[in-house]
């Protein structure tokens, strides 16, 4: 084979003489670079067309010969295969850099608070905020560019000009168009946060006429609440621009801004915004005329109810939302099964609606961003699930240019940081009803006086002991807390639910005197001069099952006067207005999310049913406000674990507090529920709570434990049915079922 090649190379005219050897591989090895490099030589020679012919048959031949033999080979260096393996190499190298970066994009986004120019990935590439690097504070304006009247306003409606921590992450990623789902804490300004960013949108030219933002909110008070920022900001706009004592063109010039593509080039608020809620007939009426008039508003604020209804009775051609740059949506984990969130029986009308607005996108245009931006508001209490189920179930979002604010991963599903505020304390009263026998006997007694009758009309035949339940102790090692919360067969959300639907599902009269009971023991509460409540206003929380009128009549037994809240009477400030002489606003748990009860500071909830979920827990507790702008400042949410050398967490911050409050600061909430009904189950559902909430603070309002409690008998109904195990960095571990 050797002597082979070496004829062919000399017939070939290319070489006389080939050194040979006599060492076999270096005969090989040599062979072979020589004939690679003689071969591209020879392909270099001018040749005649015949000559060039002949020669590349015989270069191919030898080259199929080189391939065959593999004693001419070098054994390790095969040039193809190295290529390709290269190829491949540098590929998933790739891969994986691709990856990592989008990895590190999207945690650092988890913290973002500008702009870090050093990761240039996709996502980060769109944000267009250009923040100056040694610049810790950054204003609206460094996200809102061609807004200057308008931030103006928004800085004399809220007194300030900084953007919250939340606000801050979510400006940025909607500078690039960037669509989120956006975790944040109580009183972060998440509403606020999404009225800027409708009001300081510019219509892409490209995208034509058409409702540049649609924000769907829960609930009916909650679009009044939009309307009335949304109207008094923009009135405060048009306000601003008249006094501005200078010729337009200088005082375009002046604000270095076009006045062209600011809000003011809608002539009138219905241009501007519109507001859909389900109303009485002439209400609803009048909502449509005004979309008749004006049917392309900049902005358009409903609850999903009431815009399904509307598309689905006028269609779409009534309401042009088929080309919107913006959807918002604010509080969505409220609007779905807070538990299974998508993975529900019954598909709640947000998603029904989102389905059909998404699919109504002209997704071909071709303009540069065809796809909508699409920000949703969660709760802290969220979790990754979200995410995974709407990137598997619905084709709302373009993953591309997605990134998601707040940590949905956390060890062992507890949160991170606490997402129950430490400004707030929490004492859980349970209300014993003992027979009163003085009534009882008066009612008995056939031979009642007049005086005595009509000292026992209206009165219970019953009068209550009022006691604290046994505070949780906690502990502090983040093992028990994730056995308490999760892996319990019987400690589950589901599990309890059902145990409670079958107690509501009792005869109206058992519910009635089950909701005296409690109200009873208010009233005693009340009487309590340590606590101080006759000197205060209150919040009053009660479930479904009364009505607000019902509670407000009880209330008059304390001879203090309560009120149901109603949106449009401004009971948003309540606590801070002199005017109004009521004690008590009275609300049901549902209608709580996102409103801003200034001065707040008592909270007083009625039984466990009150409190729907995790996420409704959060929601009653973040009410109580720190700051007198409204929101709760982030140091009220201090991290809840430490992790220490050996894997262990110990507890960072949070303490069970046997005190009457003596932080000052602190808002109060007393849980009432009726020792009578009060179970284990009862019991660890609010364990779970607390610990999820991020070890509730808990004060004990009565100073006298309840009798009876058998904390064996209660910490044997739920023993955990899982093990687990952690690694040496102490952040992961495994689940072993027993
Ligand atoms: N950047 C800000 N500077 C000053 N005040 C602000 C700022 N953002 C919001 N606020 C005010 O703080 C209060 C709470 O804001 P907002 O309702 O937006 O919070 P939220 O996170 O939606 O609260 P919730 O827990 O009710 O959902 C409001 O009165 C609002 O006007």
């Amino acid at each position: 084979m050797l002597l082979r090649n070496l004829r062919i190379f000399r017939s070939s005219g290319v070489i006389s003489t080939l050194p040979i050897t006599a060492t076999k591989d270096y005969i090989h090895l040599r062979q072979f670079h020589t004939s690679k490099h003689l071969l591209k030589r020879s392909r270099d020679n001018k040749l005649s067309k015949k000559a060039q012919q002949e020669e590349n048959r015989l270069i191919d031949k030898l080259l199929e010969d080189t391939d065959a033999d593999d004693e001419i080979r070098p054994p390790s260096i095969d040039i193809r295969e190295k290529k390709k393996q290269l190829a491949l190499e540098k590929g998933l190298m790739k891969a994986k850099m691709t990856r990592e970066l989008n990895e590190q994009v999207r945690e650092n986004m988890g913290v973002i608070r500008g702009y870090d120019k050093l990761l240039k990935t996709d996502p980060l590439q769109r944000v267009k905020v250009n923040l100056d690097d040694t610049k810790d504070i950054q204003k609206f304006s460094d996200f809102f560019v061609h807004c200057g009247p308008l931030l103006r306003t928004f800085k004399n409606h809220l007194g300030s000009d900084l953007p919250t921590d939340f606000q801050r992450k979510i400006f940025t990623l909607s500078t690039g168009q960037l669509s989120t789902i956006a975790k944040g804490d109580s009183g972060s300004g998440r509403t606020m946060a999404l009225i800027m960013m409708a009001m300081c949108l510019n219509r892409h030219r490209a995208r034509g006429p058409g409702v540049s933002t649609l924000i769907i909110v829960k609930s009916n008070d909650l679009v009044l609440k939009y309307q009335q920022i949304i109207t008094k900001v923009y009135q405060d706009l048009v306000n601003l621009m008249k006094t501005i004592p200078i010729p337009r063109e200088q005082r375009l010039s002046f604000e270095n801004i076009d006045e062209e593509e600011t809000i003011l080039k809608y002539k009138n608020i219905n241009e501007m915004a519109q507001f859909l809620y389900r109303s009485d007939a002439t209400t609803e009426l009048k909502q449509q005329e005004i979309i008749a008039e004006n049917p392309l508003p900049h902005i358009l604020v409903s609850t999903p109810h009431r815009l399904l209804d509307l598309l689905s009775t006028r269609g779409m051609n009534f309401l042009k939302i088929n080309n919107v740059q913006q959807i918002l949506v604010d509080d969505f984990d409220t609007m779905i099964d807070p538990e299974t969130y998508l993975d529900s029986d019954k598909t709640a009308p947000v998603v029904l609606l989102l389905d059909y607005v998404l699919k109504l996108q002209d997704y071909n245009r071709k303009h540069r961003d065809p796809h909508p931006m699409i920000c949703f508001t969660v709760s802290s209490s969220c979790n990754n699930s979200l995410i995974e189920q709407i990137k598997e179930e619905k084709q709302w979002f373009d993953w591309k240019k997605f990134v998601p604010i707040g940590s949905f991963e956390s060890p062992g599903s507890l949160p991170i940081h606490k997402s129950v505020p430490d400004n707030v304390s929490l004492g859980s009263v349970l209300v014993l009803p003992v027979i009163d026998e003085t009534v009882s006997e008066n009612v008995d007694n056939k031979k009642k006086t007049r005086k005595s009758k009509k000292k026992s009309k209206g009165k219970n035949n019953f009068k209550v002991e009022l006691y604290d339940m046994t505070p949780f102790e906690y502990g502090s090692d983040m093992r028990t807390w994730i056995d308490k919360s999760y892996r319990t067969t019987e400690g589950h959300d589901a599990y309890y639910f059902k145990h409670r639907n079958k107690r509501l599902n009792a005869a109206r009269k058992v519910k009635d005197i089950g909701f005296e009971i409690l109200i009873s023991g208010f009233i005693e509460l009340h009487k309590r001069k340590e606590l101080g409540l006759k000197q205060e206003k209150l919040l009053f929380v009660h479930p479904d099952s009364v009505n607000g009128t019902q509670v407000r009549d009880f209330l008059k037994k304390t001879k203090r006067k309560g009120k149901v809240f109603n949106f449009s009477d401004g009971d948003e400030s309540f606590f801070v207005d002199d005017q109004n002489k009521n004690d008590f606003l009275i609300i049901n748990s549902s209608a709580l999310p996102s409103l801003t009860f200034n001065g707040l500071k008592t909270i007083v909830v009625l039984g466990n049913e009150t409190i729907k979920n995790m996420s409704n827990f959060i929601t009653i507790a973040g009410r109580i406000r720190n700051d007198k702008k409204g929101l709760i400042s982030e140091d009220r949410f201090p991290e809840l674990l430490d992790v220490s050398e050996n894997g262990q967490r110990s507890l960072a911050s949070s303490t069970t507090k046997n005190s009457n409050n003596s932080d000052s600061d602190k808002g109060r909430i007393f849980l009432i529920n009726s020792l009578f009904e009060f179970d284990h189950y009862d019991r660890n559902y609010l364990e779970r709570l607390f610990i999820r909430g991020g070890l509730v603070d808990q004060f004990s309002p009565c100073g006298v434990l309840e009798p009876g409690f058998d904390q064996d008998a209660y910490n044997s109904t739920f023993v955990p049915d899982y093990t687990f195990q952690y690694f040496n960095d102490g952040h992961e571990f495994q689940l072993d079922e027993e």
